[in-house]
C-alpha cells in the first residue's frame, strides 16, 4: 500500500467521540492544512462497518468505505499515522438495535440471524460475527501499547481535582471470585521450539476425534489452553448470590463481554441463568420457542416477551419480580429505568466499572438509587485478585488524593492479538470429552477433560511483539527514569514461558542504573499502590488484559478518567497509532446530548494524540510545519488545562464544544506567536485576534443552545448534518474558520 505520506487518518467512531469529532475536526484542519497536511476521515463506526459488509444491499449513493479493511492495511505501511478514537464493542442487542435503525432508514440489509437454519443465514452470520464485539482495536493494534499521563496533565489534576468517595474502613465491598475450575487453575503452556502446525481436538468419549482449529505457529510462540467448568461456575454465582443475600450486601457482574466476545457472553448467560433459576426452570421450553438467549442477558427475556398476548406476558413478568425476592439486591445500570446489572452483556465491562467503583468508595447504585456496598463478582481469578488488593489497601488507608499521588503509566503486551484477547477464534463451548492441542507428527501437547457446557480456549502469544515489549519497556524506564515492575506469576503456566523470554530478551538491553522487576501481580499492584501513595510513579509492564484494566484503574484513580491519558501505539512495522484516552465511547454522554444539548465528553485525549501524531509526522515526513504545530498543540493544551477550560459535567457551563474553541484560540495564539515561521506566524494572526476578540461572543452562543433536546436523529448512524448542527452552533466561530481557510 503506498499512502500520501502527508496524510493523518482520523478515525470516524460512534457515541460521545463521534460528535466530538463533528465540531473539532474542523478546527484542526485549519491548523493541518497550513502544513500541507490532509486529516482524512476513516469510517469505523459500528454502522459504517455493517453497511461495508452488506456491500452488494446497498444502492450506489449508499455504499460507504470499508474503513477498517483500509486502516487494517494501513497499519503494515511504516508511514501510518493514525488517530484512534474509542468505538462501540458491540454485544449482540446493540449490533441488532444498530441493523434496525439502519433498516429503518432504508438500508436493505439482513437481521442477525440468533439460531441460523440456512447456508444463506449461516453467511450473514458469518459476516455479522466479524462486526461483534471487539472488532476493531485487535485489527489496529499491530504494536504494543504505551499509555501514561503526561506531566502537564498531572499537574492540572493537582490543581483541579476529582472528587473521590470516602472509603470507610467498616466498608463491605470486595471482590469474588472462583477459588478452582476456571481458567486460572486449568492453565497449561508451551512454547514452540520450531514453527510448526498444531491441532485443537476434540475427542467423545467413544474416541472419535473432531478437529476444531488448525493452526500454523510460529517459532518461540507461546500457546496456552485453559478451561472454565460449567458446573463450577454455576456453583460459584450460586454461593455468591446467597452470600450475597444472607449477608445484605449488593451484587454486581464485572465482565467484558465485549471484547472476550466468545467467553464472556457465555459467563454472563450463566449469571442470567442462576439468578433467575426458576423463571428459566419454569419457561425454559417456551423461552426456546421464542429464541430468548440469556447471553444477551433478561433484557432479551423482556424483548421476546413483548410479542405475547398481556396476560402471558405479565405473568412471567412476575415470575422474573419473583425471582428477585429471594437474591440479593443487585447493582444498577440505571435505577430510574429499572435497568439492572443482568439486564444487557455490554452495560457493565470490567476495566471501566470497577475502577469507578473504587474510585466511588466502594459503592455502586442500588436498586433504590442509593449508592450502596457490593460483592463485585468476577468469575475468573487470574486477574479478579488486583482489584482485591486495591479495596484492601483503600480500606486501610483511605481513598487515594489524586493532589499528592504518584503514577502508574503502562506498557502493555498487545501486538498480533496477543494472549486471551486473541482467544475468540480458539474458544469453544464443549461437550463432554478431552479437548487436546495435538502436534503434526500426533504428539499430545497439552489436554483437558472436560464436561458438557465447559468454556474451553487456547491463546497465542507470538515472540516478536514480546520482544517488542521488553524493549519498549526498558526504553520508558530510561527515557522517564522510572522503576519499571513486569507483573507476572512465575505460578501461573503461561507467565512462566513469558518470564523465559522477558528475562532473555533483557539481555539485549543496557539496563545499567534502571530498576526493572519482576513481581506476581498482588505484589505488583501492593508495590506499585504504595509508591503511589507516597508520591512516587511505577510503569507497570503487563500483558493484555492487565494492559486493559490497569489502564483504567490507575487513571480513574488518578485522573478521575482514562480520557486523560496519551496512548501511543508504535507499530512493529514502523508506523504510529495514537489512541484518545484509555477510555471507551462514553454513552451515557449522549443521552445527555439529546435530553440537553450538552457534551461532557473530555477531548482531552484528542488534543494529546494529535500532538504526537505531528510530532512524528515532523520528524518522519521531515515537515518543519507539524513539527511547530505539534509544539504550540501542546503548549495549548497546557493552557487549556492551567485554565480549566475542560468540558463542565453540567448542562449550560461550558461543554465540548466551548473546549474545542479555547483550543483552537490557544492554539492559534501559540502558532502567531512562534518565531521559527514567520509566516506561518503571519498566517494565523488574523484568527489568533478574531478568536481572541470574540471570546465572550463565541461562547455565549455555544451556550445559549444548551438545556433543550437535541435532535440528532439516529444514534448509530446519526444524521451528519444534523450532527453538524448542533456540534457547530457558534456562527461567529463558524465565520472565523470559514475565513481562515478562504
Ligand atoms: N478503545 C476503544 O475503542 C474502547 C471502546 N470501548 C467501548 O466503549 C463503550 C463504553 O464503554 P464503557 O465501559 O462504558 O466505558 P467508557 O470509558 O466509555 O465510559 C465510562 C465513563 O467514563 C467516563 N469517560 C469516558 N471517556 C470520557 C471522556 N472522553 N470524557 C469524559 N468522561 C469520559 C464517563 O464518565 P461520566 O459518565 O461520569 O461522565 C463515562 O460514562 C463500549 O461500547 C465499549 O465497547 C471501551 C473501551 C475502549
Ligand atoms: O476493544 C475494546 O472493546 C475495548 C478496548 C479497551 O478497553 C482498551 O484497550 O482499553
Ligand atoms: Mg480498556
Amino acid at each position: 500500500m503506498t499512502t500520501n505520506n502527508q496524510t493523518i487518518y482520523y478515525t470516524l467512531t460512534d457515541e460521545a467521540p463521534s460528535l466530538a469529532t463533528c465540531s473539532l475536526l474542523p478546527i484542526v484542519r485549519t491548523f493541518t492544512s497550513a502544513a500541507g497536511i490532509d486529516v482524512k476521515i476513516s469510517d469505523i463506526s459500528l454502522a459504517g462497518r455493517v453497511l461495508s459488509a452488506f456491500p452488494e444491499n446497498l444502492s450506489a449513493d449508499q455504499n460507504v468505505e470499508d474503513g477498517l479493511s483500509f486502516l487494517g492495511e494501513l497499519t503494515q505501511d511504516p508511514n501510518a499515522n493514525i488517530v484512534k478514537l474509542p468505538n462501540i464493542s458491540a454485544s449482540i442487542p446493540q449490533l441488532k438495535a444498530c441493523i434496525a435503525e439502519l433498516q429503518a432508514q432504508g438500508y436493505d440489509i439482513p437481521d442477525y440471524p440468533e439460531a441460523p437454519k440456512t447456508d444463506a443465514e449461516t453467511e450473514i452470520q458469518t459476516r455479522y460475527g466479524k462486526i461483534l464485539g471487539s472488532a476493531v482495536n485487535p485489527v489496529l493494534r499491530e504494536g504494543n501499547s504505551d499509555r501514561r499521563a503526561p506531566g502537564a496533565v498531572k499537574a492540572f489534576v493537582r490543581k483541579f481535582p476529582h472528587s473521590m468517595g470516602k472509603w470507610s474502613k467498616a466498608s463491605r465491598t470486595h471482590a469474588d471470585y472462583m477459588r478452582g475450575g476456571d481458567f486460572f487453575s486449568s492453565e497449561q503452556s508451551i512454547t514452540m521450539e520450531d514453527a510448526g502446525d498444531v491441532r485443537i481436538e476434540f475427542v467423545d468419549p467413544a474416541g472419535n476425534v473432531e478437529v476444531k482449529k488448525e493452526l500454523s505457529l510460529e517459532k518461540g510462540e507461546i500457546l496456552d489452553s485453559m478451561n472454565m467448568s460449567c458446573q463450577a461456575l454455576r456453583d460459584f454465582f450460586e454461593e455468591s448470590m446467597n452470600d450475597a443475600k444472607e449477608t445484605g450486601v449488593m451484587w454486581s457482574l464485572h465482565v467484558k463481554a465485549t471484547m472476550m466476545k466468545v467467553s464472556h457472553p457465555i459467563v454472563f448467560g450463566h449469571a442470567v441463568t442462576v439468578f433467575y433459576k426458576e423463571l428459566f426452570d419454569q419457561y425454559g421450553e417456551l423461552f426456546d420457542q421464542l429464541g430468548v438467549n440469556p447471553n444477551n442477558g433478561i433484557g432479551s427475556v423482556y424483548d421476546k416477551i413483548a410479542s405475547l398476548p398481556r396476560s402471558k406476558r405479565e405473568e412471567i413478568e412476575e415470575a422474573i419480580h419473583a425471582c428477585h425476592e429471594h437474591r440479593p439486591e443487585m447493582a444498577m445500570v440505571d435505577s430510574v429505568k429499572g435497568i439492572t446489572n443482568l439486564h444487557v452483556p455490554s452495560d457493565v465491562i470490567v476495566d471501566a466499572s470497577m475502577p469507578a467503583m473504587i474510585r466511588n468508595g466502594g459503592k455502586m447504585w442500588g436498586p433504590d438509587g442509593k449508592p450502596k456496598d457490593t460483592k463485585a463478582v468476577m468469575p475468573e481469578s487470574t486477574y479478579a485478585r488486583i482489584y482485591q488488593e486495591m479495596i484492601n489497601y483503600c480500606k486501610t488507608n483511605g481513598a487515594f488524593d489524586p493532589t499528592n499521588i504518584g503514577t502508574v503509566p503502562n506498557v502493555g503486551l498487545m501486538a498480533k492479538k496477543a494472549e486471551e484477547y486473541g482467544s475468540h477464534d480458539k474458544t469453544f463451548e464443549t461437550e463432554a470429552g478431552t479437548m487436546r492441542v495435538v502436534a503434526a507428527d500426533g504428539t499430545v501437547l497439552m489436554q483437558h477433560e472436560v464436561e458438557k457446557g465447559d468454556i474451553w480456549r487456547a491463546c497465542q502469544t507470538k515472540d516478536e511483539p514480546v520482544r517488542d515489549w521488553v524493549k519498549l519497556a526498558v526504553t520508558r524506564a530510561r527515557q522517564s527514569d522510572t522503576p519499571a515492575v513486569f507483573w507476572l506469576d512465575h505460578k501461573r503456566a503461561h507467565d512462566a514461558q513469558l518470564i523465559k523470554k522477558v528475562e532473555k530478551y533483557l539481555q539485549e538491553h543496557d539496563t545499567d542504573g534502571l530498576e526493572i522487576l519482576i513481581k506476581t501481580y498482588n505484589q505488583a499492584i501492593r508495590y506499585s499502590m504504595d509508591r503511589m501513595f507516597h508520591g512516587n510513579d511505577t510503569i507497570s509492564v503487563t500483558g493484555n488484559v492487565l494492559r486493559d484494566y490497569l489502564t483504567d484503574l490507575f487513571p480513574i484513580i488518578e485522573l478521575g478518567t482514562s480520557a486523560k491519558m496519551l496512548s501511543i501505539v508504535p507499530m512493529l512495522k514502523g508506523g504510529g497509532m495514537y489512541e484518545t484516552g484509555a477510555g471507551g465511547s462514553a454513552p451515557k454522554h449522549v443521552q445527555q446530548v439529546e435530553e440537553e444539548n450538552h457534551l461532557r465528553w473530555d477531548s482531552l485525549g484528542e488534543f494529546m494524540a494529535l500532538a504526537v501524531s505531528l510530532e512524528d509526522m515532523g520528524i518522519k515526513q521531515n515537515n518543519s510545519r507539524a513539527a511547530i504545530l505539534s509544539k504550540t498543540l501542546d503548549a495549548a493544551t497546557g493552557k487549556l488545562l492551567e485554565e480549566n477550560k475542560s468540558p463542565s459535567r453540567k448542562t449550560g457551563e461550558l461543554d465540548n464544544r466551548g473546549s474545542h474553541f479555547y483550543l483552537g484560540m490557544y492554539w492559534a495564539q501559540a502558532v502567531a506567536a512562534q518565531t521559527e515561521d514567520a509566516e506561518l506566524a503571519a498566517q494565523f494572526a488574523p484568527l489568533a485576534k478574531t478568536l481572541t476578540d470574540n471570546e465572550a461572543k463565541i461562547v455565549a452562543e455555544l451556550s445559549e443552545v444548551q438545556g433543550t433536546a437535541a435532535e440528532l436523529d439516529g444514534y448509530y448512524h446519526a444524521n451528519r448534518d444534523m450532527v453538524k448542527k448542533v456540534m457547530r452552533p457558534s456562527a461567529t466561530l463558524n465565520a472565523a474558520l470559514a475565513a481562515q481557510n478562504a
